[in-house]
């Protein structure tokens, strides 16, 4: 299958929701209910599996990074660098604009931002259902002449106007990749199921092939503080003598695994990230209700 990450980035008020929702539409499984907070987070998460054999499936996780405006302060300067992190590890970057640049709106500290970063961007100039002709053949010229997007189309979301074809896009650019989340997920907070994902990922990278029945991993809290977000999860494992494996000499092992989830982890929310692991044995998880339903594995695993 086709599978990726996808930011979307814009001003206040240009049309992200409305975009979103227009992809989403009755597919929507996913949205946070956190209006303009400081951190990244997933919006949406658009799954097609294939109809016909010509058809592939395809998973698009829809992040959307508020915090990406000029900083006027430390943490402003922060958000914006966490944003451009989260901007060089998505697959596509969908840039929504609705004017021109020279209406000083803002767009243009973005640009600023995006020109470095190699990720294919779209943009996207919404409203064109009330944008004069002539506007908008300025504000394409303008945008057109950066060299810098691989396309531009303009959309009124509203209606829903070129919503596929920018849907298209999105799945021509996007490579083979995992089902990052069950088809039918439904949960107020996939940003768990990631989290666990990108420990389980670490913690099998760092144990190479030595816990031959690999690892299962469960969050058991997650906390969402102001500029931190807090989280304990459990590495699962299915022996004594893989607990040791996992922890590995004083703790060294299970040190590096943290190190690198929690500045993965910290790469996907935005935010700092305290993490805590602690391992513990489980025989048999993988024939547990509990695993199935935790971690999304099917049985070809
Ligand atoms: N005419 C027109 N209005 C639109 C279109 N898309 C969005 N809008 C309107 O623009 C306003 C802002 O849309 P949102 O989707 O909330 O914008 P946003 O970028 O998500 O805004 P924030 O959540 O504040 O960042 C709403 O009143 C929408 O109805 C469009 O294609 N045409």
């Amino acid at each position: 299958m086709k599978s990726g990450f996808i930011g979307i980035i814009g001003r206040p008020n240009v049309g992200k929701s409305t975009l979103l929702n227009a992809i989403l539409g009755e597919k929507i499984s996913i949205t946070t209910d956190k209006p303009q907070t400081t951190r990244n987070s997933i919006r949406g998460i658009y799954t097609r599996m294939a109809e016909t054999p010509e058809e592939e499936d395809v998973q698009m996780v829809f992040i959307d990074t508020p915090g990406i405006h000029k900083p006027k302060n430390k943490l402003g300067s922060y958000m914006t660098g966490m944003a451009i992190n989260t901007f060089k590890e998505v697959e596509v970057i969908i840039f929504i604009v609705d004017d021109e640049l020279s209406a000083g709106t803002g767009d243009k500290y973005i640009l600023d931002l995006l020109k470095d970063i190699d990720t294919p961007k779209i943009l996207v100039i919404n409203k064109i259902d009330k944008l004069e002709p002539e506007k908008y053949r300025r504000i394409y010229e303008e945008y057109n002449a950066m060299g810098i997007f691989h396309t531009i189309y303009g959309a009124a979301a509203i209606e829903g106007k070129n919503v596929d074809v920018i849907l298209k896009e999105i799945e021509s650019l996007l490579q083979e990749g995992p089902m990052y989340f069950p088809a039918d997920m439904v949960t107020d907070h996939p940003e768990r199921f990631i989290v666990s994902e990108i420990i389980r990922e670490k913690a099998l990278l760092y144990l190479e092939k030595e816990v031959p029945h690999g690892i299962a991993v469960e969050i058991e809290n997650y906390k969402e503080e102001k500029n931190i977000t807090k989280i304990g999860a459990v590495i699962y494992c299915e022996k004594k003598s893989h607990k040791g494996i996992i922890i590995g000499k004083e703790g060294k092992k299970l040190k590096g695994i943290g190190k690198s989830s929690r500045l993965g982890i910290e790469a996907l929310l935005g935010t700092k990230v305290f993490l805590e692991l602690w391992v513990k044995v489980k025989e048999n998880w993988r024939d547990s209700d509990f695993a199935l339903s935790n971690f999304g594995y099917d049985s070809r695993e």
